[in-house]
């Protein structure tokens, strides 16, 4: 095969390397300064959010939390008995990754006047990129002020002899699976095998969940992990800890699981859940002295460290491996580089300023989709202790509170805030039980705001509804 055909470098002001919700928001961002803005993608605009994450993830587990929520309501309970319609859940999951075209997408980067590439973007030295389409042209496109790398993460597979000819799925398959498979072994009680595992075992799989460790959910405060597999066990799924995973083999339809408790589990489709790397290897990063595959180290405005026009923002710098968080990088990121373009002498880079991304480090709020579902903002216990604050936790049943019997006939859930004992604000929260997504913004709101718990206080929450939570979690502040 000859070299691909290469055409004369096109200058942009900034050239964004991945068309995720964070590359396409950072584009957003800086064509909305007045910058002229490239974006390549290699796949699909939308990025793994829309096709195989997020988006497909929450469109399978909505009809499970909200038959589930259903069943505890008295008097709707028994008529929504029955099997979910699993057939049609996954069409609905298909309508919601557009059938995997991203047709709309681009129409919407048309109309905010961003040019699209197709194809692998490579750095080539420095503010030089290199874009070799499907069809083997090659482009060069330079930036005048910034290329920003937004090319997300990848599912990481452990080293397990007989993996790599097993088939396993990983988080893409099982965004995307086109049938429910009989028996479902998912390895790792992260956020990602958790969803999953609550999503197949209630369209119908017979699911295995496989945790090394001591439970699910491991970052998270450890009634969050102990509330969801009850749950999955509850459910019919089988929750086992402490092992891990020694070997896989397939043969025809079956996949053998070998453990290191000496024991082997069969089942028809196994999933890997097992953590994210950065899509840093073919990138060209070693043009501009960066080691290819590793995560990029930037600074609170998202530059990498020791660049002046390179920055790494979303997935990739392993900040908080979110799209919500990814995006707030991205209008962090994108007025950095307004600013830095039009001249701006000092950027408002102290904490909380226009250009720091402060909250990455503060007040990262993460909904975890099981059921029950699990809402946490900023530190637990465990991670505020160990960075030195002065803390008390303050616990709720949430089975005490009107609003939550009402939601859900024998309603199960816990909260914990942890106090900052210093400033006397709160450090972080964390809600399990059904509905408690909705009540993380306002704990969000209190802990980046720094809210006072005198101030608190005097946020009289609704009744009857299960934000009175916050009433209980203050009185046990005041005592
Ligand atoms: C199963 C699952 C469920 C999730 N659910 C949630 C959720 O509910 N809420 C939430 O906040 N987060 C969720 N996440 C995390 C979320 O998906 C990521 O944080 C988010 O997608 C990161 O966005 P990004 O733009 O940085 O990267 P991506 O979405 O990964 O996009 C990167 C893009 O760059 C492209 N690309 C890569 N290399 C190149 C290259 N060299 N040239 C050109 N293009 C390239 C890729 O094709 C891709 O389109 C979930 C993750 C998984 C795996
Ligand atoms: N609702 C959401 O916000 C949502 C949903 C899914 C994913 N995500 C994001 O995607 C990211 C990736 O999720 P994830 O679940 O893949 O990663 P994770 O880091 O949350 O969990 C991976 C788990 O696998 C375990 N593990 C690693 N290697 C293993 C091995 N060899 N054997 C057994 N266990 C092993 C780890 O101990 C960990 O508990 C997360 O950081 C999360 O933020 C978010």
């Amino acid at each position: 095969m000859g070299q691909p055909h290469a055409s004369a470098a096109i200058e942009y002001d900034v050239v964004v390397l991945g068309a995720g919700p964070v590359g396409e928001n950072v584009a957003d961002r800086t064509r909305a300064a007045g910058l002229s803005t490239a974006i390549v993608e290699s796949e699909l605009v939308g990025g793994e959010c829309s096709y195989w994450a997020c988006m497909p993830s929450k469109a399978l587990l909505r009809p499970v939390i909200a038959r589930a929520d259903a069943r505890r309501v008295p008097g709707l309970s028994q008529a929504v008995q029955g099997p979910l319609d699993a057939d049609a859940v996954l069409a609905h999951r298909d309508t919601y990754t557009s059938h995997w075209k991203d047709d709309g997408q681009i129409d919407w980067l048309e109309s905010i006047g961003v040019r699209l590439y197709r194809g692998q973007g490579r750095l080539d030295g420095p503010r030089r990129v290199t874009v070799t389409t499907p069809e083997g042209e090659r482009h060069t496109l330079t930036a005048k002020h910034a290329v920003v790398v937004s090319t997300g993460s990848r599912a990481v597979l452990p080293e397990v002899p007989g993996l790599s000819g097993a088939h396993a799925w990983t988080s893409r398959e099982a965004t995307s699976a086109k049938a429910v498979p009989g028996r479902l072994a998912v390895v790792g009680g992260g956020v990602v095998g958790t969803e999953m595992a609550t999503a197949w075992q209630a369209l119908g799989a017979q699911v295995t969940v496989l945790v090394r460790g001591t439970g699910l959910l491991p970052r998270m405060e450890p009634f969050a992990g102990e509330l969801v597999a009850d749950a999955l066990r509850e459910a019919g799924a089988e929750v086992r800890t402490g092992v891990s995973v020694t070997r896989v083999a397939r043969t025809g339809d079956t996949v053998t699981l070998t453990l290191d408790d000496d024991t082997q589990l069969q089942a028809d489709e196994v999933l890997f859940a097992t953590g994210r790397a950065p899509r840093t290897d073919d990138l060209g990063l070693a043009s501009v002295g960066l080691t290819p595959g590793g995560w990029l180290d930037v600074d609170d405005s998202c530059r990498v460290l020791g660049s002046d026009w390179l920055y790494g923002v979303g997935d990739v710098n392993h900040r908080a491996l979110l799209t919500h968080q990814g995006k707030y990088q991205a209008r962090i990121a994108g007025a950095a580089i307004a600013a830095r373009a039009s001249g701006t002498p000092i950027l408002e880079t102290d904490p909380w300023g226009a250009h720091a991304a402060t909250a990455d480090h503060a007040a990262v709020p993460q909904v975890v989709f099981t059921d029950p579902e699990v809402a946490a903002v900023g530190l637990t216990a465990a991670a505020a202790e160990q960075a030195g604050h002065r803390i008390r936790t303050v616990d709720v049943d949430l089975a005490s509170v009107a609003g939550a019997g009402l939601y859900a006939d024998g309603y199960r859930g816990h909260a914990r805030i942890v106090v900052d004992l210093d400033k006397q604000t709160l450090l972080g929260a964390t809600f399990v039980g059904p509905g408690t997504s909705e009540l993380l913004q306002a704990a969000t709101i209190a802990v980046t705001a720094e809210v006072p718990i005198e101030r608190l206080w005097h946020a009289v929450p609704a009744y009857p509804t299960i934000s009175e939570v916050w009433l209980r979690l203050l009185e046990g502040c005041r005592g």
